[in-house]
């Protein structure tokens, strides 16, 4: 089974699009669902170890593949029935059943199985479910010690990640041909449980895609502190959120932090303080500045955000400072890292999923877009997204972000495009978080930052 990560991103009407390709190209519509299906059952027979299978078909493609899977793993020996609550309605789905060849149960009447396969609807799921499919499913589910839904889970809307029926979560996501929204978008991707690809020989050109392990080479040989990567964090009302912003900068690899602003008496004393000026930010060494964690929004915090914006040096803008940005434009390079709020506040609530939104809002800035929160969408003004899904809950405390706009504050100050270090920003920040294990506070995931794997 094939990790997501790093996979391209399709919506349902890109995969349509794809599946058209494909077809176009000499592979049959047939043949697509031959191969998800003697896919998805092959993955159903490694995990059921000989138990039996129940395989719910709904009437379109994702019933098509449950079909052919079914019949697979009648082949393969294993003991399988199917259930539906509608005929099959698409030419493949109906040749699937009819090869399938055996009995149909009822969904309502369906005695449960210890493996469930939910092959109900896909991505062409258009509203909730009603009850008399969704009663059924709920209380198989509950019953099964394994549920693998194919493609997507039966009620989650593909495109947005919006759960459109009450069930409970899968434990296994079978994405076939791509990864959808829906497989990196919260509520959805909870439903999911874990996702993995599976490859049907669809092209998916795609900007869009899931985050992956970023590759971090280490100082040159002939690096110095300045050639790593100088940060400059400008403090505020809050000095301890602009302290953990300089602190994982360090942690992340910045050969030089410097705090200008007041600042808490435990910070690292390899950290250098100093007091706030517009001069100070005209160090060309400077790589990075990093303002917005504990800024406050007063008329010094508002001076200070108009100093760095004027500095030319590459941005970092978090927290206070986005909520003073009001429609100042950055000029140079610059990464914003709003959390849901902050995002709402400065963009509007517009329409469109997680990942639409944040790509207008990199256009219309110029600048990377961090959209925070327990889906992670970093989009830049050219187009490029990479969706982080997954990371801890436990991130969910205050300070966790001043760390990450320290941590994004130290890639970018290392030379890397500003797409890129928030990328391996974000990255550095959900593993650090995996590290620290449960209930740890934002001090905690500072010592656990580390670059390497
Ligand atoms: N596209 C590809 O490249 C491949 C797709 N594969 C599999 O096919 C499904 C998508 O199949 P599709 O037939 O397009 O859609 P679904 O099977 O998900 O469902 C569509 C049918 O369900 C009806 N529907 C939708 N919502 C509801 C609802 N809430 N209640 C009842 N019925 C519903 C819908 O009817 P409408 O009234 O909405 O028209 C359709 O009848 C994809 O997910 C993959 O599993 C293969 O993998 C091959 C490659
Ligand atoms: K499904």
């Amino acid at each position: 089974m094939i990790p997501i990560d790093g996979q391209a991103m399709l919506t349902a009407a890109d995969t349509r699009k794809a599946e058209a390709r494909a077809i176009a190209a000499g592979v049959s519509a047939d043949e697509m669902m031959a191969r998800a299906g003697a896919a998805v059952g092959e993955q159903v027979r490694r995990l059921a170890a000989g138990a039996e299978v129940l395989v719910l078909c709904g009437p379109g493609n994702n019933g098509g593949d449950g079909y052919v899977a079914a019949a697979a793993l009648r082949r393969a020996g294993l003991p399988v029935r199917v259930a539906t609550f509608a005929p099959a309605t698409t030419p493949q789905a109906r040749a699937a059943r009819e090869r399938w060849g055996e009995e149909v149960e009822a969904l309502a009447e369906a005695l449960p199985a210890p493996i469930l396969v939910d092959a109900i609807f896909g991505i062409g799921l258009s509203r909730a479910l009603d009850e008399g499919v969704s009663g059924p499913l709920r209380r198989l589910m509950t019953a099964a010690r394994l549920t693998i839904a194919v493609d997507v889970p039966s009620g989650v809307s593909t495109d947005d990640g919006v759960c459109l029926s009450d069930l409970p979560p899968a434990n296994l996501t079978l994405a076939m041909g791509a990864v959808k929204p829906a497989h990196l978008l919260q509520p959805a991707a909870a439903q999911c449980g874990t996702v993995r690809f599976v490859d049907i020989g669809l092209e998916a050109p795609s900007r869009v895609r899931a985050a992956a392990a970023p590759v971090i080479e280490p100082p040159a040989a002939s690096a110095h502190k300045y050639s790593r990567g100088m940060v400059a964090v400008v403090a505020g009302a809050m000095p301890g959120a602009g302290a953990l912003a300089a602190s994982a900068a360090a942690r992340a690899g910045a050969g030089y932090v410097l705090l200008l602003g007041s600042a808490t008496d435990r910070l690292p004393h390899a950290i250098v303080r100093r007091r706030f000026t517009a001069e100070a930010l005209e160090d060309h060494r400077i790589g990075a500045v990093v303002i917005g964690p504990g800024l406050g929004r007063d008329e010094r915090a508002e001076e200070r955000l108009v100093g760095s914006l004027a500095s030319g040096r590459p941005l970092v803008i978090d927290g206070d400072a986005l909520r003073l940005m009001d429609d100042r434009r950055c000029a140079g390079a610059a990464i914003l890292t709003p959390h849901a709020g902050e995002f709402d506040a400065m963009f509007g609530r517009g329409s469109g999923s997680k990942i639409d939104r944040t790509v207008a809002a990199a256009e219309g800035t110029g600048a990377v877009v961090v959209h925070k929160g327990p889906d992670t969408v970093i989009a830049a003004p050219d187009g490029r997204v990479i969706v982080h899904s997954g990371s801890s809950s436990w991130l969910s405390t205050a300070g966790t972000g001043d760390v990450l706009a320290g941590v994004i504050g130290a890639r970018l100050a290392a030379g890397l495009e500003p797409m890129e270090a928030a990328v391996q920003g974000v990255w550095l920040h959900a593993e650090a978080a995996r590290r620290a294990g449960a209930a740890f506070i934002a001090d905690d995931l500072v010592d656990h930052l580390t670059l390497t794997a």
